[in-house]
Order: structure tokens, then sequence, then C-alpha cells
């Protein structure tokens, strides 16, 4: 008499509780599950921040629930974890490794009552972001609209531009986390990059797993290769270099939008200042043609740390006090001292682009 194949157990993926961490998780949980041939199940990792209340800042931003997913992957109570890429530190632990499956759209989304736009707000319309680079980068391209710092998850910083209770006239979200959360009938325009430089790494996803549990030839090693998306990895790459470059925590106003396009990789890099009086631009592109997949990460991550280079050479520290080193005071050259006094304050220096979480 013949036992029946045990069922596989299933592969435990760690997530937060909110609506955008559960949707994003169960996306990648599904695909896993296609791939592996092998149930997939979501395990609920409880973060400081998803039990206190105040401030996220002070408890270092989303950077607190990155922590709480890495300790359950290192310490066996989770196999995998997926987080928002933009909320990962640049610095990847070496027992840790990430895939980046193909991003989502990366634009920036307004979100505004009665169909406005950028261009239509009324003279003095008050919108809302907790992102000192959105801030930034919408009060300069309408200087007399008065932004406002906002938190919450997504449904509630919404409410807040088109809820019963609404205080302000819109609100900008990430269109990616509006996407995944099948939200996108409130955007009532969707960014254009070049005026709100997104986020590095907005939009895309990065799936987790222990370094160990990915020798060649495993099943999840082979999985996890299918999940990578190269064009995106490229991007990111040449994106979160710039950050890493700039020394910036993801709480400094810096946009970067890179992608693949015609062989090229095309990279596009802001520092604005946060009151938004004041920003620097710097775009560059490498080949990729002739190099093999080692070689075109080499020359996204170069791509990256050139065009913060040129932003540095142009003066982005003295714009954006946490360029040049998160928490650092800066080195008092003539230049700083003389911007010293037009340089707003800024959020807490190791916080993230969106402190609130998603
Ligand atoms: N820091 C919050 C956060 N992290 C990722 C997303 C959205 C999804 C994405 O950018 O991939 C959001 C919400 C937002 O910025 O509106």
């Amino acid at each position: 008499m013949s036992t029946p194949e045990p069922a596989p157990a299933p592969l435990r993926l760690g997530t937060r509780g909110s609506a955008l961490a559960t949707t994003q998780s169960g996306l990648v949980a599904r695909r896993l599950e296609e791939l592996l041939g092998r149930p997939v199940e979501l395990v609920r990792i409880r973060t400081e921040g998803d039990v206190k209340t105040g401030s996220l800042a002070s408890l270092g931003g989303t950077g607190v629930f990155v922590t709480a997913l890495r300790e359950a992957l290192l310490d066996g109570r989770c196999d995998v974890a997926v987080h928002s890429l933009k909320d990962l530190p640049t610095a990847q632990p070496a027992d840790l490794t990430i895939v980046t499956p193909e991003r989502e759209d990366p634009r920036d989304a307004l979100c505004a009552r009665d169909g406005l736009t950028l261009d239509t707000l009324p003279r003095g319309a008050r919108v809302g972001t907790g992102s000192p680079r959105r801030a930034a980068l919408v009060q300069a391209a309408r200087p007399d609209v008065e932004l406002v710092d906002i938190r919450g998850n997504v449904e509630t910083r919404l409410a807040r531009a088109l809820g019963p209770d609404a205080d302000l006239d819109a609100v900008v979200l990430a269109l990616a986390g509006l996407s995944r959360l099948g939200r996108t009938e409130v955007v009532t325009q969707a960014l254009d990059p070049v005026v709100v430089a997104p986020a590095p790494g907005q939009g895309a996803l990065a799936v987790e797993a222990r370094t160990g549990d990915l020798a060649a030839g495993t099943p999840l090693a082979e999985a996890f290769a299918a999940l990578d998306h190269h064009p995106t990895r490229l991007a990111v790459l040449a994106e979160r270099a710039v950050l890493a470059r700039l020394e910036a925590g993801c709480a400094a106003p810096v946009g970067a939008h890179a992608r693949v396009e015609a062989g090229e990789l095309e990279l596009t890099a802001v520092v604005a200042r946060v009151d938004g009086t004041e920003q620097l631009t710097h775009s560059a592109s490498a080949p990729l043609a002739a190099a093999d997949a080692t070689a075109q990460d080499d020359a996204a991550t170069t791509l990256g740390v050139r065009v913060a280079e040129a932003l540095l050479a142009d003066g982005a520290a003295r714009l954006a006090p946490l360029v040049g080193g998160p928490g650092e005071p800066r080195s008092a050259t003539p230049d700083d001292v003389v911007s010293r006094t037009d340089v707003a304050p800024l959020h807490a220096s190791t916080g993230t682009d969106d402190p609130e979480g998603a």
C-alpha cells in the first residue's frame, strides 16, 4: 500500500499588514506559486511602526518596516519578503538577496478634487504630501500653491482631498501604489517625470530571500531568476546609485528616473531645494549593447555615480542639506554660509521619500 505524496510545505512570504503591502505581497505570492508549483502563504509581520502611533519620522520612517521584515527573514519566520524598492536603504546586506520584477509606471499621481491638474489648480490651492521631494518639485512648478505635510496610509491621504471632510484640494501619491490597489480612478493627472522627477526606485518591487537559500539550480533560485526583469534592474541600479553617491537619505528632495531606450540606459536626476526655489538637473546615458549582464549592471551603477557627481559638482550639497551625508553636519564652505539661511529645514535625516509608509 503506497502512502500519498505529502503536500509540499508552503513557502512563507512575510508582509506588512497595510492594504498596499498585502496587495503587493499577494501579487508576488501568486507568481511564486506558479513558478514553484508549491503553495505560498502570507505571514503577517507586525512592526514597531504598525503598533506605535505618532510621527513615523521619529521611528526612522519606513526603515522600521524594512528592518522588521528582514529580521523575520533572517530568524526564519518567513522565507521571502516583498518591499517597495524605493523604501529600501541603498546598502544591501550580503546575507539577503533581492530581485526586481518588471516595474509599474514610476510617475507620481495628482489626485485632486473636481478633475483639477497641476496647471488648473486655483491660486493658493492646498496640496498634501509627506514627501520633501514631491513638495519641492510641486512647489517649483506652482510657486503659488500651499504644500501641506500629510501622513497616513493611501486611503487616509486620499480622503484629505476627496473624502466628505476633505481639507485639501489635492494630494500626490505614487501612481504604482494606486494602480496595484485598483484605485487609479482617483488620479486626475500622472505627473510628467520632467516636472516631478519620481523617487529612485518608485514603482518597483524588491523580492528578497536569504542568500543561502538561492544556491544555483535550486527551485527558489530559478523562480527568482524568472521574476527578475533586467531593464527594471538596470534602471533601479542607476537610480539608487545616484542616491548612494549623494549620500542622501530618501528624505532628501532627490528624484531620479532611468529607462532603457534603444539599447541605451538613460538617466535623469534632480536635486531640489526643499522650498522649490531652486533645483539642479543632470541627464546622461550609457550604451548597453555590447556588454553581458554583469557588465551592464556595472554600467548602470557607474552611470548613476557619474550623474550624482555632476550634481555635486554643480552644488547639490549646498541646495539640499541632506545631500552629502545624512545626519552629518556639512563642512562650512563660504558657499555654505551664504546659503544656510535660505535652506528650509527638512524632515528626519533617515526617513524615506514618503515617511508614513504604505
Ligand atoms: N513610502 C511609501 C510608499 N512606498 C511605496 C509606495 C507606492 C508604490 C511604489 O512606489 O512602488 C508608497 C506610497 C506612495 O508613495 O504613494
